[in-house]
């Protein structure tokens, strides 16, 4: 046997749902969401949050929008008792916003819980105690009927403290713990337990968690136990169902938002699924994936900077560049395709149209993203992303036969470089290759014969003093071509010949490119100028200079 062995693990036990209705249902809106950042997220910290720490977080989930926060486990630690009170006592909790604590089920627990929401307006009370087999056995030495004492218990604790404080509004709550390694005919018998003790009804509901504290099989799985209870509580109708997913599988998210099929009506998670072990349902990316579907998350999460700096700051735990919405490079494409493919959308796309982009599921200036980091060059880039950036930064839009040709000259330089090229190093390499003057002739100035324009005569410096080149054409590039032809006695023809403004308004430069084909060799010429008509005459000086440097440097 070697120290890598699969048989040493049983497959979950696989559920018999034949009537299973979820996978026929689409979800249409929010759920609660419930953050457990300031509990769960906390507990799994190397240094748990101090009260500065939580009070930072609490004012940014407070802020995003969430009604239901857990703000600790107050009688576990004197920091949670501490930030409870600062909670109250400062009465920092809207009218709107419900905190909620976590308790094991046991009496001083509970008593001091208690103690420390004393004067809150109103308050989740959550309890639990867990159910799984290995925990019935292994941890509390219990049957399946001691176990259910011990729910019940706890479920009494509650309802009696919170009698000796009606001054609060109480809302209970309740985790089968391990539910998800629990048999679902003894969950479902727990769960009942707890319903008889607290007699919800549809005006004062309660709410009834069910954790996947260790997500032991595929989020289907899930999905069928979670309808399974759905579907069989004794009065569901006063009953919120709540789930609570971890990631152990990396199916956290999936979890959840198959639960929600299943007929869960509340998440409990956290920011980037910071939790224990490998986390929490992440809430963001649940928020987000309902955004992208056009359903109102019920979260305002359009200043993901401050999102990423307040977790960062308060977890100790850096945000993934890939993580999903929120990541920096989430929004980025680095392969050629792709960045082709972005480029042509984003040129189509409507602002008042639906969002059709390929390779961008929402438009990332949503959560304050620029287009310029959409796409950036390596490697692995093409013509498109390389176009892109240039127009995007230094309005240059390059006809395609010049975007194929310099798309090599960037893959070449990315390749020597290795990594990202930035948009300051693919333009100082455009201006190298193309606008910096490459050999001996210079246009000095021209003159143009009205109203046709097909006679040009321009004044040349070929480095031997000033020179008049004349020549005849459909057109000032035809009639300066001719001109070019006569003096260098070549065959020149223009295959294509573009040009287009810098900046707007009048004093826009202008920018021209050519494609000439000299003695059927086709070269590219690119100038800039105040004047259209200049920056022309020069981009064709330029291909001859270019094309002279060739041959030059093949001979
Ligand atoms: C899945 C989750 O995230 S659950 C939340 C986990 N979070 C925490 O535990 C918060 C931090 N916890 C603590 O600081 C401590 O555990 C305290 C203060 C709550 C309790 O401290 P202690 O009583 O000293 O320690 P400890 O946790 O080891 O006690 C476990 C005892 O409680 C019992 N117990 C554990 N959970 C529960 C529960 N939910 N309900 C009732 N009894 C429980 C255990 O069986 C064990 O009993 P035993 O002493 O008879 O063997
Ligand atoms: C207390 C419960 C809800 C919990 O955190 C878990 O089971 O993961």
């Amino acid at each position: 046997m070697t120290r890598f062995d699969h048989r040493r693990y049983r497959p979950s036990p696989a559920m018999a749902m034949p009537d299973r209705q979820w996978p026929n249902r689409i979800v249409e809106q929010a759920p609660r969401w419930a953050s457990v950042d300031l509990r769960d997220g906390n507990q799994a910290l190397l240094e748990p949050m101090d009260v500065a720490h939580k009070q930072r977080l609490w004012r940014l989930l407070v802020k995003l929008g969430f009604k239901e926060i857990e703000v600790g486990f107050p009688a576990a630690s004197q920091p949670d008792y501490d930030f409870v009170r600062w909670l109250i006592a400062h009465d920092e909790i809207p009218e709107d916003v419900t905190i909620q604590v976590l308790v094991q089920a046991r009496e001083a627990l509970v008593e001091r819980t208690f103690e420390a929401l004393a004067g809150a307006p109103r308050a989740i009370v959550h309890v639990y105690n867990s159910t799984s087999p290995v925990q019935r056995e292994r941890v509390f030495g219990r049957d399946r009927a001691g176990v259910i004492e011990i729910a019940r218990d706890g479920a009494r604790l509650l309802r009696e403290a919170a009698a000796r404080h009606p001054e609060t509004r109480w809302t209970f709550e309740y985790s089968p713990e391990s539910f998800t390694a629990t048999e679902p005919d003894y969950a479902l018998e727990v769960c009942e337990a707890v319903l008889a003790e607290w007699a919800p009804t549809v005006d004062r509901p309660c709410i009834i968690n069910l954790p996947a504290t260790v997500e032991v099989a595929s989020p289907n799985v899930f999905a069928d136990q979670v309808e399974y209870i759905s579907t069989r509580l004794s009065r569901r109708e006063a009953v919120v169902l709540s789930v609570h997913p971890h990631n152990d599988r990396g199916g956290g998210v999936a979890a959840a938002e198959l639960a929600l099929l299943a007929g869960a009506d509340r998440v409990e998670g956290t920011l980037f699924g910071n939790g224990e072990r490998t986390g929490n349902a992440d809430l963001l990316t649940l928020a987000m994936n309902l955004y992208s579907q056009g359903i109102d998350p019920q979260l305002d999460l359009s200043d993901p900077a401050e999102i990423v700096a307040v977790c960062t700051e308060c977890t100790g735990l850096p945000v993934h560049p890939r993580h999903p919405w929120f990541g920096e490079l989430v929004y980025t494409a680095f392969s050629g395709s792709h960045q082709d493919a972005i480029r042509k959308c984003l040129a189509r796309q409507r602002p008042d149209a639906p969002w059709d982009v390929a390779y961008l599921p929402i438009d990332p200036q949503d959560l304050g993203r620029d287009y310029r980091a959409v796409i950036r060059v390596n490697s692995q880039s093409g013509k498109g992303g390389v176009a892109f950036v240039l127009e995007q930064d230094y309005g240059l839009r390059l006809p395609r036969w010049l975007q194929v040709e310099f798309a090599q000259v960037v893959q070449r330089e990315s390749e020597r470089h290795g990594g990202a090229l930035a948009a300051a190093t693919l333009y100082a390499l455009f201006r190298e290759h193309y606008l910096r003057e490459q050999g001996p002739t210079r246009l000095i100035g021209y003159q143009l014969d009205h109203p046709g324009q097909d006679r040009v005569e321009a004044r040349i410096d070929a480095g031997e003093g000033e020179q008049r080149w004349c020549g005849e054409g459909e057109g000032t590039i035809a009639a300066f071509v001719d001109a070019c032809a006569r003096r260098f006695d070549r065959s020149l023809r223009v295959r294509d010949y573009q040009e287009h403004a810098l900046d707007g308004g009048t004093e826009a430069e202008a920018v021209a490119y050519v494609q000439l084909e000299v003695d059927g060799v086709p070269v590219s010429g690119v100038a800039t100028d105040r004047d259209t008509v200049t920056a022309s005459l020069r981009a064709v000086l330029q291909a001859l200079n270019r094309a002279a440097l060739a041959r030059a440097e093949a001979a």
